[in-house]
């Protein structure tokens, strides 16, 4: 191994409560809400299929243009306490809010910038209303803070000379004093998910990414940091020179989800997906028809997949500027809910099996319990199941009870029974397992 002053600070996965309590989680929401709602990929009278959050950069806005965007900042629909109840009827149990996104704009009132919420028409602190709402219903919060910032004079993709140098150490303490100002005015905050990380002039400072991760658990005792922030003293991401995991969870899957029989090596690690509904927005876009939106049960999937590997998935959602959610959204919330509600136990606090993967779909694991996820139901009406030496099944239950039949066809395998039943939904059977190891 190489020395490293800026390497990853602990190996292996961290078992505090706090980070327990992260990952018994699994399920979180996305909220990316910001300016670009206002225009909702329009500008200029030209809609834009990229990512509506981005659209200061699609049509390229000057950043003092942008931010007049504010004058129009006032949500009349803004109800923090629906947003809360919309996410506890979901089944998650946190979520993930864009403090500050990559146009600089903050939800809360930040003492070092003019762009904040203050110094529009609505002036009051979203941020500190939604945490209070989150929080009230048992919902921890998770702040998502964009480190590249396009309202700030000092912010560089690069640093070519020495101005560029002065300018960016002074954009540093900038995003400091943010961070500090996030970390004590919102105390219960669980987490801080960085992004806009992937620069030059950010990996050339890693020495400042192990700074903020280690100044915000001095703050915050237990707080979460993903490893999306961390750039390694040779400006490795991620993973350090020496191969091993910068902050508490690996972040990198983003739209996409490790391959669950080729990429197992991500069960060794904790980590967190996030998704989007269509194709690729996370901010409000008024044309969801420019791309493919996922059906619920194709977001379950996901959902299922992510708890199967033992990492964490969180599903995104683009309030409108009103503040209200848009209708697709609202609906796929609601029909996650209604099958979380049913079916919730295969994946709070649940993990990778290491079961042999099998065309029905994916395992979960919870003490001596595996969950068999049945997303595909075979025409044979049986389900087979591979399990490892020295293990039975001693019996197979569906979730509401209903006894499944299990026949041993071979050394370590079995069929379990499908229910007679066609739910018309992925079902869940839950295997008592026996292990002589
Ligand atoms: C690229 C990029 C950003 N990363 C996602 C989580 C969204 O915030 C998107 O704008």
């Amino acid at each position: 191994e190489i020395g490293l002053q800026y390497g990853a600070d602990r190996l292996g996965k961290r078992y505090d409560a706090a980070m327990q309590k992260f990952r018994e989680n699994r399920l979180g929401a996305f909220i990316h809400w910001g300016l670009y709602a206002i225009p909702g990929g329009e500008w200029n009278g030209q809609v834009y299929n990229g990512a509506a959050e981005w659209l200061k950069s699609w049509a390229k806005v000057p950043a003092e243009e942008w931010l007049q965007l504010m004058k129009q900042w006032n949500p009349q629909n803004f109800d923090a306490k629906k947003w809360a109840k919309m996410a506890k009827d979901m089944g998650v149990k946190y979520v993930k809010i864009t403090t500050k996104h990559h146009e600089g704009f903050c939800l809360w009132p930040s003492k070092f910038t003019e762009y904040t919420v203050t110094n529009t028409p609505y002036k009051k602190d979203i941020l500190g209303e939604l945490v209070k709402a989150y929080n009230e219903v048992g919902i921890d919060v998770h702040f998502y803070f964009s480190v590249m910032d396009w309202s700030h004079p000092d912010w560089r993709y690069s640093i070519k000379n020495q101005e560029d140098e002065i300018a960016f150490q002074r954009f540093l303490a900038f995003t400091d004093n943010q961070l500090k100002e996030l970390a004590t005015r919102y105390p219960t905050v669980k987490d801080f998910w960085f992004d806009g990380t992937w620069d030059e002039s950010i990996k050339k400072n890693g020495w400042w990414t192990a700074h903020a991760e280690r100044m915000l658990k001095e703050l915050i005792p237990g707080v979460t940091v993903n490893s999306r922030l961390r750039a390694d003293d040779y400006g490795k991401r991620h993973f350090d020179s020496n191969g091993h995991l910068m902050g508490d969870y690996e972040s990198a899957y983003e739209r996409r989800l490790p391959d669950p029989i080729k990429d197992l090596q991500v069960t060794k690690w904790d980590w967190e997906a996030c998704m989007t509904l269509p194709e690729n927005q996370w901010g409000y876009h008024k044309d969801w028809s420019l791309s493919y939106v996922k059906n619920p049960v194709e977001v379950l999937e996901r959902i299922v997949h992510a708890v199967s590997m033992g990492g964490n998935m969180v599903v995104n959602f683009g309030p409108q500027a009103d503040g209200d959610f848009r209708t697709e959204e609202k609906e796929i919330a609601k029909a996650i809910g209604k099958w979380m509600q049913k079916n919730g136990e295969c994946i709070y606090a649940c993990d990778y099996a290491g079961w042999e993967k099998q065309d029905w779909e994916y395992y979960t694991h919870k003490k001596n319990s595996v969950y068999m996820i049945v997303f595909n139901r075979p025409y044979s009406k049986q389900l087979t199941v591979k399990v490892p030496k020295e293990t039975q099944i001693i019996n197979a239950v569906l979730l509401n009870g209903e006894k499944m039949k299990v026949t041993e066809t071979a050394r370590n395998e079995y069929n379990v029974g499908v229910p007679k039943q066609d739910f018309q939904e992925p079902f869940v059977i839950k295997l008592e397992i026996k292990s002589s190891k």
